[in-house]
């Protein structure tokens, strides 16, 4: 059988349920995913495998008009993520398109060469006439070869976009060993996971500027893991609503994030938080290397 392998960037508006599509294709979980936009902002890879075919999925964040620092490094990310592509899936909430933030999306797609497949997403959500529409609407703006109605929540049309993807990846050498489904080092990917648990655990009392640094990660002769993270906040008042009375926030934080990582290493993990306040994190150059981010100016 010949190999073969290729790069699929996934784009989108926020919640567009990108992240969830890739853990679908893939088949488990690599990229976190949560009600709240902007989740993503490394730019994670999913490595899907359909018989001789590797599939690698670069989970891109969600782009919308950058203004701060940080909503910038996140754009160059995701643009970083379509470059040289053998495929870009554009992924659409069918049900809330965002269309001030599709629209320019759309507008960038019109000119690339690579090949353009159209995801509508959220179809367990939506009706079905007013999707055909929206399909031909957008296809009309963006010339995408190919539509695909899914659901990446159940699964719906899943399958079927998968196959179509492994027929598009072009003859080559596997870029990875099979059993690997993500490139996110294990230290950045136990961060994502403590990150997806402050956006579950305080909502709307979370701001955006928080960010979850890693500071040591060693493995014990036990078998066992020991994680270290630093959750920057960037005002006192911030950090007490992260501890929570007496400390309970952390706590059940840090309990949930832990038992989901034992879970994904399958190794027992210990697993230790420190919040920190630092005023001007997001204008702070380190930090964003140490969260898989490049500096923008
Ligand atoms: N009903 C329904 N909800 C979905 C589906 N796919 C994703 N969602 C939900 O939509 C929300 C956003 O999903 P994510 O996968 O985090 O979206 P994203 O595009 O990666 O978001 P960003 O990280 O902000 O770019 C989550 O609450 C998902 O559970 C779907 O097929 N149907």
């Amino acid at each position: 059988m010949t190999e073969k392998c290729g790069l699929v960037a996934v784009i989108g508006a926020p919640n567009a349920g990108k992240s969830t599509l890739v853990n679908a294709l893939v088949g488990q979980k690599v990229a976190i995913t949560s009600a709240k936009a902007q989740t993503t902002r490394a730019r994670l890879m999913g490595i899907a495998l359909k018989d001789d075919v590797q599939i690698i999925l670069a989970d891109t964040p969600g782009i919308f008009a950058p203004r701060r620092r940080l909503d910038r490094a996140m754009v160059a990310a995701a643009w970083e993520g379509a470059q040289e592509a053998d495929a870009i899936l554009l992924v659409v909430d069918a049900v809330k398109q965002r269309r001030h933030e599709l629209e320019p999306l759309l507008e960038t797609l019109k000119g690339r060469s690579e090949r353009k497949l159209l995801v509508l997403n959220k179809v367990d959500a939506s009706a079905k006439e007013p999707l055909l529409a929206l399909a031909e609407d957008l296809t009309g703006k963006a010339a995408f070869d190919e539509v695909f109605f899914v659901s990446a929540l159940s699964g719906d049309g899943v399958p079927e976009l998968k196959q179509r993807l492994a027929d598009l990846m072009p003859e080559g050498p596997w870029h990875y060993p099979e059993e690997q489904v993500s490139d996110a080092s294990e230290r950045l990917l136990a961060c994502e996971i403590t990150r997806e648990q402050l956006y579950q655990q305080l909502h709307d009392e979370l701001p955006y500027d928080t960010a979850v640094r890693p500071e040591s990660y060693t493995q014990r002769k036990d078998g066992s893991v020991e994680v270290r993270q630093q959750i920057v906040v960037a005002r006192d008042s911030q950090k007490a609503i992260v501890l929570g009375k007496r400390g309970a926030k952390i706590r059940a934080i840090g309990e949930a994030a832990r038992k989901e990582l034992a879970e994904i290493l399958g190794q027992k993990v210990h697993l230790f938080l420190h919040v920190k306040v630092e005023e001007n994190w997001a204008e702070a150059r380190d930090i964003y290397e140490e969260i898989g981010l490049d500096w923008v100016k």
